[in-house]
């Protein structure tokens, strides 16, 4: 095995070409056989071994600046930069993350996990390094599906107008999760037809030139054909050599020697340099390659037959999706948008069954908020499908685009809360916080399946301006009511405690309830519908009879539910005497299950009753 006996990255420059061909294949084998165990983003990966193995026979990562962009394609340069023993602990709790880490090691120059900035963070190291008078490399790694985010543009815009020396590699293998969308999708296969045009030129020289007059005649007759399609194929410059780059490629992104040659070469030009490397998704791996959306991010899966483990059951994100088809049927304003995320958002039904009202953006969120701002405008009913923690990224335009006219867009916020294996960069703890900053905002949050569906036809039909509703990645729990978008629903009654949550937290306080019912303790659950707007009239209305309360939820302490409550409630004039906030602090938790990240932040049922149980005995 050579993997095993790469201990560092500089290892790999000693290596033959059999012996790097062997180590691809090796690296390949062994990620299939980890992700199969652990989950995780298998096809990106699968299709950067050689990208990788190049990078690292060109580059010393400990001081050359290596930027991921989004940073799910790094398993290979984990693996080959010393944490291969610790693959195995990939995505759980206290072990490796999926993404780059600085604080995981020295070879991880940035963090990573939304997409697009990753040309920005280059440009802003080269000019750290150029200011500082150091010397080394600085190399952004970005696929076509970053690509299509605006704030690469920025980044590409000042790089090439800058002159500093950079690298930009362009991982083009035509797919984003789902297809690619959009002009620069085109203008990219429109770059990927040269290298099938210079490989059509040295087969028609191979076949037809030589000496016999047979040859000569079909060689000159034909030759307008290579003409034709050299000027009609191929477009006359590229347009990152319009902003300044030295552009270069296409080139195969599965040959090691070509593209260490392109990577030596590129490291030595004194200027931003965009290389072009055409790759597989999948690569290897039949499965993947036929499937590269489902092996994108996968749970686990039996390496042989690439079925996952457990069969997938209904989720938030794939009852929304069947919600909305119905209610599309019905009203032909409704239109659905998503940034990159179709299927993540349960909406490719929707898309099968309305290509026409369906409008994939591409990773482009703050775009996404603005274009429903317009389509709202002039009488359409727009709904956002969107990750929480991507949403972010649109905050200024849910205020600028939507909210100070009131607009009427909907904004189905996925993921919000705690993810899981993604960690830090992908758990949805702001959005309570900043959408409830939103002027006008309605912010709606349903426990159950049942009331997703009835708060998706309300937020349609009966709110007038802006609305979210905001749901977890995964399943219901064992609370499968409904109530209306009525302000809030007790759900269990008693007057040691009161428990005031929202969302998917009502069966972890459901399950303190029962817990501390053992110990002759009851408690008042309160299930929040709605968590903006809120009144102080409504605060006070909700904590009649309470005196002591804990507010249960999975975002970060700034801005939180809990903190308007508390605020409301003195400007009610209702006294608590003890008041607990219960959410995720200040720092974002890191990877893991969701039970173990809310049992970790003591957010589950056995935290929350433990809490209350010491609250007690303090009095
Ligand atoms: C801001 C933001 N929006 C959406 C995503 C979700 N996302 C992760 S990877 C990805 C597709 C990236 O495609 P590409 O860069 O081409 O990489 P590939 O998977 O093809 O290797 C998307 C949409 C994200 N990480 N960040
Ligand atoms: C890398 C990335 O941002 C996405 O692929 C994300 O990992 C998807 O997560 P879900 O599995 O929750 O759709
Ligand atoms: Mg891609």
């Amino acid at each position: 095995m050579i993997l095993e006996k790469i201990r560092d990255p500089e290892d790999i420059k000693l290596l033959n070409s059999a012996q790097v061909d062997r180590l691809c294949r090796e690296l390949r084998d062994f990620l299939v056989e980890n992700v199969s165990k652990t989950g995780g983003h298998l096809a990106s990966n699968l299709g950067v071994v050689e990208l990788t193995v190049a990078i690292h026979r060109v580059f010393d990562t400990s001081k050359d600046r290596l930027v991921f962009d989004v940073g799910h394609q790094c398993y290979c340069h984990k693996i080959l930069t010393g944490r291969q023993s610790l693959f195995h602990t990939l995505r759980q709790l206290g072990g490796l993350s999926g993404f780059p880490k600085p604080y995981e090691s020295e070879h991880d120059a940035f963090v990573a996990g939304h997409a697009s900035n990753s040309v920005s963070v280059a440009l802003g190291m080269a000019h750290a390094r150029t200011l500082l008078h150091e010397d080394y490399s600085v190399i952004a790694l970005i696929g076509d599906g970053a690509m299509t985010g605006g704030l690469s543009f920025e980044g590409l815009n000042d790089a090439g107008a800058s002159g500093e020396p950079m690298i930009v590699i362009l991982n083009d293998n035509g797919m984003s999760i789902d297809a690619n969308v959009g002009g620069l999708s085109r203008h990219l296969s429109r770059l990927r037809s040269e290298e099938g045009y210079n490989n059509f030129k040295r087969w028609y020289k191979d076949k037809l030139q030589g000496d016999s007059p047979a040859k000569k005649h079909l060689y000159n007759a034909s030759s307008h054909v290579k003409h034709w399609l050299k000027s009609n194929l191929l477009p006359e410059s590229t347009m990152f050599e319009k902003m300044g780059f030295s552009y270069m490629g296409p080139v195969n992104g599965h040959d090691v020697q070509k593209l260490t040659q392109m990577l030596t070469w590129a490291k030595e030009k004194n200027g931003p340099v965009l290389l072009h490397v055409l790759t597989e998704k999948g690569r290897g791996y039949s499965y993947a390659r036929q499937d590269p959306e489902r092996f994108h991010g996968t749970p686990p899966f039996d390496p042989a037959t690439g079925k996952p483990l457990r069969q997938s059951k209904p989720s938030f994100s794939s009852v929304f999706g069947e919600a909305l088809v119905e209610l599309a049927r019905e009203d032909n304003r409704i239109c659905a948008i998503t940034a990159a995320m179709t299927s993540g958002t349960g909406l490719s039904r929707f898309a099968k069954e309305f290509p026409d009202r369906f409008f994939d953006v591409g990773i482009a969120e703050g775009h996404a908020v603005a274009m429903a701002g317009g389509m709202a405008k002039q009488g359409l009913i727009p709904v956002f499908a969107v990750y929480s923690s991507f949403l972010q990224r649109g905050f200024d335009m849910l205020i600028h685009d939507i909210s100070l006219d009131n607009l009427h867009a909907v904004f189905c916020v996925d993921r919000a809360g705690l993810v899981g294996a993604d960690g830090q960069t992908h758990h949805g703890c702001f959005d309570p916080a900043f959408l409830s900053q939103v002027p006008g905002m309605t912010v709606l949050c349903p426990s159950s399946f049942s009331e997703l569906k009835e708060m998706l036809h309300f937020a349609l039909f009966s709110v007038t301006g802006p609305v979210t509703i905001r749901y977890p990645r995964g399943a219901e729990s064992v609370y499968k009511g409904c109530s209306l978008p009525v302000q809030f629903t007790p759900l269990r009654e008693g007057s040691d405690f009161t428990v005031l949550t929202y969302g998917i937290l009502v069966n972890e306080a459901l399950k303190a309830a029962d817990i501390l019912e053992k110990s002759g303790i009851f408690i008042r659950v309160l299930k929040l519908n709605r968590i903006a707007p809120l009144s102080a009239d409504e605060v006070s209305a909700m904590l009649k009879g309470t005196t002591r309360l804990l507010v249960l939820e999975d975002c970060l302490d700034a801005g939180c539910v809990g903190q308007r409550v508390a605020a409301l409630a003195l400007e009610a004039g209702v006294k608590l005497d003890k008041l607990i906030l219960r959410n995720c602090g200040s720092t974002l938790p890191t990877e893991g299950s969701v039970e173990q990240l809310y049992s970790s932040r003591k957010l589950d049922g056995v935290g929350v009753a433990a809490s209350i149980e010491e609250a007690l005995h303090e009095q």
